[in-house]
């Protein structure tokens, strides 16, 4: 389904990080590679790029063994990244491949692309990379001050801001790419973000699990267009198939990061995500209702552990790092690490693939947590050799040993530190033996350095599950099968604060096997014990529920209003006690929300809002309104209250804001009066970028005389600027226009984020 996003933040816009404070992850950048600010002392918060005992520690530790490379690595680790971007997958494939093709033409030497010089330096040309497929991920080196003393780079400019602002292109960091390649994910997998905000990896991966079907049913869209004329939106194609049978659930333990993964992947409108609020080494498993009424477990197809880190990796977008960096920062993550990835090797499925990724180049962060898991696993976990995957990427081979140095010194082993040291440092930091660590293919981990190839340093681990673990959850085997050995419960007393995607975590740590607990109190609680730490944080979010016999009536009205057709009614869920919203849920999704014995799942938010109600407007036949964010989504399904109109009606719209009936032409004008009150839904004609507008599809509001969109202001104000309704915001010769827009996305993303989040879940009722 070729689908147009709406409300994008502009990314490109310097105020953009610092009004939504996003803080960490891999994309979390203070301004864009090359920007102005970046250059000064500014970006370095006066800062110096360098650090005596960071070099000295990767010095020692032989990461490179050449010392010209090793120089040519930190000169770089000192310098901004460059601006990066993918090609949303979830626009359909046409459409992908014509903001490839505009890209590749407006950087092509033809358009006058051709040694560009500003300021006596040569601009580099924005290019694909070359790993990643299709072209469909790029990174440009143009500094922003120079879009305006060019008119060719300010037309790149443009096309980027454009794009961004329609949800067809993403920023991300090319290093933040790797692991969801790794992950091969499949349309009908049930995949598990271990710690996922902000959620730029989740986003990649929610838009692997939509491609397949974009794939398969372009053809399908194609003769759907060609049957209607491309105008009516309806289908003889059943529009259900569009929707994946698998699901991505984006887990983080901080309760307003996760608000953070809402607003990203809000954005991409999926019905299959559920975002929730755990740690992540205490992630609850998941069971199925099977139809005799049974319970399975449900374990995960594929897992992303991207584990909190030290991020001596991101020195190039968190200056602070040089400041900050310490021996004690990768110790004292070593073991929350390990925890997380041994979770997620007990919620993997047997056949499935667990992706392990820090931030960080240091082993201890690295090749000995993956050395720690595999040992522990008795076989079951195994190293994947992925160096025939992406094989232009470069990287270098995981470590097969290291040293592990505190600040008072160097131990090359355990047994050689002084003894009142020892109860401080774990075992598990120092390397395997050698043929440990050849037979566990320590090698098969993959290193990647800023210089490879002008990114941020990385560390990717691919594993695969291929028996049970010796302490698998939710399997009744061995000794223990009287009862459901459903959890080793790890009991963590830690003071985790993150800051950008640094975080420092002082913990201490008891692990209580089975056998330790009293069985009752197991027999009846499948669930990790709360913390004491999480039960004083109230976890205040309203639950997901089927919706009550009653409501399902009032949803057939509903259904009857917008002429519903083929759509799956029985997908729908509801959240508090007056039913206000209502969200369209993919299979895996409802089937995990909707089965009780998945209650202390924790969810921030799932599926996709796809009714709200609004009483007090008067009697009326259908007081649910269609959500924008879903609008894309269910027009397919309307057989009712859908106009058509030309980008022309549009910019009236824009400018008028609440037009008259008879400010449309008479055939409009008639459809509109027609139509009882309330909402409908406005489908933009016209063949696939004919218009800038063509095929958008709005949510909006039939009144007696008037009608209006059901868009927010600031969406509004941004596509006045795109259809030239004010003066264009990102025309480089319009810089008031350009601020004020600036101004208002970085409000639209700042309120999103510290007020509509949490009151959106507030008022889930
Ligand atoms: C490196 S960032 C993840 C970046 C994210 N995967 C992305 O691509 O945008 C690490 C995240 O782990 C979260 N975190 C820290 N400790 C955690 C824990 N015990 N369980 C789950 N998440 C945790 C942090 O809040 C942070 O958001």
């Amino acid at each position: 389904m070729a689908k147009k996003r709406v409300k994008k933040p502009n990314t490109w816009d310097p105020n953009y990080n610092k009004s939504n404070n996003s803080g960490s992850g891999n994309d979390a950048y203070i301004t864009t590679a090359g920007d102005k600010k970046i250059d000064s002392k500014n970006f370095w918060n006066n800062i110096e790029p360098k650090s005596e005992i960071f070099e000295q520690y990767y010095k020692a530790m032989g990461i490179i063994d050449n010392e010209e490379e090793f120089k040519k690595m930190f000169e770089l680790m000192g310098k901004p990244l460059p601006t990066t971007f993918r090609i949303n997958t979830t626009i359909g494939k046409s459409l992908q491949s014509l903001v490839i093709d505009q890209l590749k033409e407006l950087v092509s030497e033809s358009s006058g692309y051709k040694d560009i010089e500003i300021d006596g330096e040569l601009v580099e040309l924005p290019s694909p990379f070359s790993w990643y497929p299709n072209e469909m991920a790029w990174k440009s080196s143009i500094p922003k001050k120079s879009f305006k003393k060019n008119p060719e780079l300010s037309k790149f400019h443009h096309f980027l801001v454009h794009h961004n602002q329609q949800g067809n292109i993403t920023r991300q960091e090319a290093v933040s790419m790797i692991p969801p390649l790794f992950l091969d994910v499949q349309s009908h997998y049930n995949i598990l973000d271990m710690c996922a905000a902000p959620g730029s990896k989740t986003t990649q991966i929610l838009e692997d699990l939509h491609m397949k079907h974009n794939l398969e049913n372009e053809e399908i869209i194609k003769r759907s267009l060609k049957v209607d004329g491309g105008d009516s939106g309806s289908s003889n194609e059943k529009p259900s198939i569009y929707i994946p049978k698998g699901c991505i659930i984006a887990n983080d333990v901080d309760t307003n990061r996760c608000y953070m993964l809402v607003t990203q992947t809000t954005r991409l409108g999926s019905p299959a995500i559920i975002v929730t609020n755990h740690e992540a080494q205490n992630f609850p498993l998941l069971y199925s209702k099977n139809s005799d009424g049974s319970e399975s477990p449900i374990y995960m197809d594929r897992i992303l552990c991207d584990v909190p880190c030290s991020g001596d990796g991101t020195t190039r977008k968190n200056p602070e790092v040089w400041k900050k960096w310490t021996h004690a920062g990768s110790i004292g993550l070593h073991q929350l690490q390990i925890k997380i990835a041994t979770r997620g090797c007990q919620l993997l499925k047997v056949g499935g693939r667990m992706v392990y990724s820090t931030c960080s180049m240091n082993p201890v962060e690295n090749e000995a947590v993956i050395a720690q898991i595999i040992q522990k696993s008795g076989g079951s976990i195994k190293l994947v050799d992925v160096s025939s995957q992406y094989p232009s990427l470069i990287r270098r081979p995981g470590l097969h040993s290291w040293t592990v140095i505190d600040k008072a010194g160097n131990f090359p082993t355990f047994e050689s530190q002084p003894e009142d040291k020892k109860y401080k440092l774990s075992k598990t930091l120092w390397p395997p033996t050698p043929q440990e660590a050849i037979d566990m293919h320590l090698e098969y981990c993959m290193r990647v350095y800023p210089h490879l190839q002008d990114t941020g340093g990385f560390f990717i681990a691919v594993l695969e599950k291929v028996s049970d673990c010796p302490n698998q959850i939710g399997k009744k085997t061995g000794p223990l099968n009287q009862i459901d050995n459903d959890q080793t419960i790890i009991t963590t007393t830690a003071t985790t604060t993150t800051t950008d995607n640094t975080t420092t975590t002082d913990e201490k740590t008891t692990e209580t096997t089975i056998e330790n607990q009293p069985k009752k109190q197991i027999k009846n609680d499948r669930q990790p014990k709360l913390k004491e730490r999480d039960k004083r944080q109230k976890f205040f979010e309203e639950p997901f529920t089927v919706p009550s016999e009653e409501l399902k009536k009032e949803l057939d009205v509903v259904s009857k209003f917008y002429g519903l057709i083929e759509f799956p009614m029985g997908n729908l869920l509801t959240r508090g006690k007056n039913s206000q919203k209502i969200y369209w849920a993919s299979d895996s999704v409802l089937s995990i929300i909707s089965n009780e014995s998945n209650n202390s799942l924790k969810v921030i938010n799932c599926a996709l809002k796809l009714f709200q109600r609004h009483d007090g407007l008067g009697a009326m036949e259908c007081a649910y309104r269609i959500s924008q964010d879903s609008v894309l989504w269910i027009e397919p399904f309307l057989s009712k209250r859908i106009i058509t109109m030309t980008h022309d009606d549009l910019v009236m719209i824009f400018k008028k804001n609440e037009p008259f009936f008879t400010d449309f032409n008479e055939s409009i004008c008639d459809q509109l009066k027609a139509m009882e009150p309330g909402c409908f839904v406005i489908k933009i004609s016209g063949a696939l970028r004919e218009t800038l507008s063509s095929g958008m599809v709005f949510s909006a509001w039939r009144g007696k005389v008037s009608m209006h969109l059901l868009v927010s202001k600031q969406e509004i104000e941004s596509y006045k600027g795109i259809f030239h309704v004010i003066d264009d915001p990102v025309s480089p010769t319009n810089n008031t226009a350009i601020e004020s827009v600036k101004k208002d996305e970085s409000k639209e993303i700042s309120s999103e984020i510290v007020q509509d989040q949490p009151k959106e879940q507030k008022d889930q009722n």
